[in-house]
């Protein structure tokens, strides 16, 4: 590819380059104005037909949410000067918050993007903190300023009382309706500093993101600290020490656009070899072969918070689904994948994800880019054990938890991971919210006004709690009012069991589930009743009990049933009842025995999707 001629990356010293990203909480508009800003600088033809150039991968556009982080470079001329502008996009939900930090890194600044019809929310909240620890200069700007229900003048007293911006210069712009965007890059340009690094240092890099192309294969993104880095180069990975050579390097323009060099303060992706996005550890420094360099400062690994068993539908698509898992954590490297079997289910893996919405789009990517036919098992947290002899460990499937005995002779100690949650609402809805967190085992840290009648609270609560159906909950208790959003809060004690399932006294170990042991009882009549409902009759009385250790909590039974498939054909064609009989056989291979209760897959698939919430 042929840079554009008027662009000669050399005429961008630092001083002319600005990183910035915007922040926002879901829907306030970041795509929208990404794009805007694309089309200003005619990084893309204003067509109108540039529907969210960020959001890349399908699941996003449907979803309507950022999972990946994508970053584009722009060329602009103010008051004179050409400027090299790199937007670094940040998903804006609360599982992907580590992404969001880890593209801030990359930037000096950012845009804090407010809806003004909607007011602060709670990851306005988040993502302002995040940007505010790691020092960027922080640009309020307020947008959809076409709405009729927009309020701007309440929504700048919000972000003067919860973040104590200066909101006199604040802009105010409609990304949708193209109103003042002109303003906003030279706001970008005026108020947010260059980055800093010398270009005759060693070349230093920071790797900050990374994915996999089908063509190049492994392409990593770059922030250029110091120095300078050229195609042909031979450079060293500080993680791992391995030595790559870099065959190439470019800038997102706002595809790939090959450049034959990167200086310091810019920002562009290169291409070294590697064979899988494993290989590339966000955090990492790159330098160049034969050069010792002090190494950056790198992020904290991504924290699988939530876990949870996949198994096909049909166990001939096991190789399939391997192959297919494969691909997807290629490109998201925040899932972790442990092989695990199931006596139910068969084999089938442990996934880790960042949280519960992490793990939905996982799977709607699986089933949609991959035609995939699977069963998700309860979402399980890692629970931390402690032995009476000090060693530990974290549990994240319901299997490895010790049952009672074990627990009374082994275990010291039982602890939950914790979270703190931030809730934002109008003051009405208060009552209902106070209530719902009080029965997901929440704690009230603090509550405040954010204006007349916004309120924020703080909740300590589990993350079990919040992974299950809370967010739904939330929603339909405020009429989609309450926005939430939550970070680490530690691991707690916490008097937690494993309730098991059992069909005909024989235990479903794919249906087993850690609660706390208050909320057993309840969780446990349900069960019952919701699998009496999916289970179809058979020959004989099937009984469903859940149970902690030996003891019952719950019981149904579904009667049996006489069902001779042949019956109809009596004096029939022989083949007819053979085609008949080979149909059963089929039917079978669906099913899964436990004990000599014959389980089908749909019934744990319909069991598994409804109680998605329990
Ligand atoms: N009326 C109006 N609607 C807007 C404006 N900007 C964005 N929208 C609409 O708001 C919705 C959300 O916009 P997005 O740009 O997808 O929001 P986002 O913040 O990128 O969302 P995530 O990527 O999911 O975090 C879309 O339907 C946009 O068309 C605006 O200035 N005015």
């Amino acid at each position: 590819v042929q840079l554009n001629k008027a662009i000669d990356l050399t005429t961008f010293p630092a001083e002319n380059i600005r990183n910035f990203s915007i922040i926002a909480h879901i829907d306030h508009g970041k795509s929208t104005l990404a794009d805007r800003l694309l089309e200003l600088t005619n990084t893309i033809s204003a067509s109108g037909s540039n529907k969210q150039v960020l959001d890349k991968l399908k699941v996003e556009r449907e979803r309507g949410i950022t999972v990946k982080a994508q970053t584009v470079s722009m060329f602009y001329n103010h008051k004179g000067k050409d400027y090299l502008l790199n937007l670094i996009d940040t998903p804006g939900h609360v599982d992907f918050s580590y992404e969001v930090s880890r593209s801030l890194a990359a930037c000096q600044g950012t845009l804090l993007l407010v809806d003004a019809a909607q007011g602060i929310q709670a990851q306005t909240v988040a993502n302002f903190y995040l940007a505010f620890g790691q020092g960027l200069e922080i640009i309020p700007v307020l947008n959809k300023i076409d709405l009729p229900g927009a309020e701007p003048e309440r929504v700048l007293r919000q972000i003067e009382s919860a973040f104590e911006l200066d909101t006199a210069s604040i802009l105010k712009i409609s990304a949708k309706a193209s109103i003042n965007i002109d303003q906003v890059l030279p706001s970008v340009i005026e108020k947010i500093p260059p980055p800093v690094g010398s270009r005759d240092k060693p070349f230093r890099g920071l790797l900050f993101d990374s994915w996999y192309d089908k063509y190049v294969g492994v392409v990593c993104m770059l922030g250029i600290k110091d120095g300078m880095l050229r195609k042909g180069d031979k450079v060293v990975s500080a993680y791992s020490d391995t030595k790559y050579d870099i065959t190439e390097v470019g800038i997102m323009h706002p595809e790939q656009l090959p450049t034959g060099y990167l200086h310091a303060g810019q920002v562009g992706y290169i291409v070294c070899g590697m064979k899988s996005a494993s290989e590339a550890h966000i955090g990492d420094t790159f330098h160049h072969l034969g050069q010792t360099v002090e190494v950056l400062p790198g992020f904290q690994p991504a924290q699988s918070m939530v876990f949870a068993g996949i198994f096909p539908v049909d166990t001939n698509d096991f190789r399939k689904l391997d192959d297919n898992i494969k691909k997807l954590t290629l490109n998201d490297a925040s899932v972790s994948v442990h092989k695990e079997t199931s006596h139910a289910l068969g084999q089938g893996w442990r996934l880790g994800f960042l949280g519960t919405l992490h793990m939905d789009v996982f799977r709607q990517r699986l089933e949609n880019e991959y035609d995939a036919n699977i069963i998700v098992t309860q979402p399980t947290v890692p629970y931390k054990i402690t032995y009476k002899d000090d060693s530990f460990k974290l549990v994240r499937n319901p299997a490895d938890f010790p049952d009672l005995e074990e627990r009374s002779f082994k275990v010291a100690k039982l602890q939950e991971p914790m979270v703190i949650a931030t809730l934002i609402f109008p003051d009405e809805y208060m009552g209902k919210l106070i209530e719902l967190c009080g029965t997901r085992r929440g704690e009230q840290l603090e509550y405040v006004y954010v204006d007349e009648t916004r309120v924020m609270m703080k909740y300590r609560m589990p993350l079990a709690e919040v992974v299950t159906d809370f967010y739904d909950e939330l929603k339909s208790r405020s009429s989609g009012y309450a926005s939430f959003d939550y970070e680490d809060g530690g691991y707690e004690d916490s008097d937690l069991v494993k309730m098991n399932v059992l069909l005909n006294s024989k235990p479903v170990d794919a249906l087993s589930v850690i609660l706390h042991r208050t909320q057993v009882d309840l969780v446990g009549r349900d069960w019952v009743k919701r699998l009496k409902g999916v289970i179809q009759r058979q020959l004989f009385d099937i009984s469903i009990q859940t149970a902690l250790g030996s003891k019952i909590i719950a019981r149904e039974t579904i009667s049996a049933l006489r069902k001779n498939v042949t019956a109809k054909c009596y004096g029939g064609d022989a083949s007819r009842k053979m085609k008949l009989l080979q149909k059963q056989k089929e039917g079978k291979k669906r099913m899964k025995m436990i004990g000599n209760v014959e389980l089908p897959q749909k019934a744990f698939y319909d069991f598994m999707d409804k109680s998605k919430g329990t």
